[in-house]
């Protein structure tokens, strides 16, 4: 046998052991832009772009990968790559135009743009954001002092949310979206937006909530948030995969592409 043929043969036994949670099955992502490359409106100025010229972008061309239990993955690649896309594709907020996204539950998208509303305090947005998230009034309620503490900003926390910085409403709702038990959570970019204490917090939650049988999806652009916290790294270039392995054999692999 060869070498190359016991490692294969050994990563199957290995793989058969572990519980997937999530498989991401030939995916495909198109979308329609006018042919400006400006991206269609929403709702009503559809309507104007009626009979415009589109053409086609391939978000995805044909991505495969299985997620187990108790991994924490980080998804890398260059602006544009397609890394949310493929986040939003395992969440079901984007349609695939091929291929499939099995997963064992419903993953929870934590993303910088999650929606908080930004005319109420720091503590209604607590209170709306958690029942958003399906934890009743109670479990709220108990959680409500671990909540303000984790997100540091207590002194701010009745003030509308207008009023806070763009790193004081991430730490807002990662400490909100944390709040809960999730199975398979995918945080995009939250981390990068806090200060280095508040990531090093964050990047601590995201190992407790590993070690309580979640899986987390972690797409960043911070090479050190991903090491620190990362067992398997997914690099996705143009839309393609073009590695899925150790993190470190990973990110070294795409910061040579990028200084070259
Ligand atoms: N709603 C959309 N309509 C049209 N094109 C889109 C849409 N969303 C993304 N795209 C295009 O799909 C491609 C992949 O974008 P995506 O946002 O997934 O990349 P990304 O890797 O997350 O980028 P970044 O690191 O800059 O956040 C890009 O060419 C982008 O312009």
């Amino acid at each position: 046998m060869t070498d190359t043929a016991r490692d294969e043969g050994q990563d199957a036994v290995n793989d058969s052991a572990r519980t997937p949670v999530v498989i991401v099955d030939d995916v495909k992502v198109d979308y329609r832009v006018l042919a400006t490359g400006k991206r269609l409106g929403a709702g009503a100025s559809r309507l104007f772009e009626r009979g415009r010229a589109t053409k086609t972008v391939q978000a995805l061309k044909g991505v495969s990968f299985i997620a187990y239990e108790n991994e924490s993955i980080g998804v890398i690649g260059s602006n544009g790559s397609g890394k949310s896309t493929l986040m939003r594709a395992i969440t079901g907020l984007t349609p695939v135009t091929s291929g499939a996204v099995y997963a064992k539950s419903r993953p929870s998208l934590l993303g910088v743009g999650a929606a908080l509303m930004n005319e109420l305090s720091g503590e209604r947005n607590i209170i709306l954001g958690g029942l958003a998230m399906g934890l009743s009034r109670k479990e709220i309620e108990s959680q409500f002092e671990e909540i303000v503490d984790f997100t540091g900003i207590r002194d701010f926390i009745d003030m509308p949310m207008r009023t806070y910085s763009s790193g004081m409403s991430a730490r807002l709702k990662f400490a909100i979206a944390t709040a809960k038990e999730h199975e398979i959570l995918i945080v995009d970019e939250a981390l990068s937006v806090g200060d280095r204490r508040f990531q090093r917090k964050s990047e601590a939650r995201i190992r407790a909530i590993r070690e309580a049988a979640g899986t987390v999806f972690l797409v960043s652009h911070s090479m050190r948030s991903i090491r620190d916290t990362c067992s398997r790294v997914i690099w996705i270039e143009k839309g393609v995969l073009m590695m899925d392995g150790d993190t470190d054999e990973v990110v070294k692999a795409y910061e040579k592409s990028q200084n070259s």
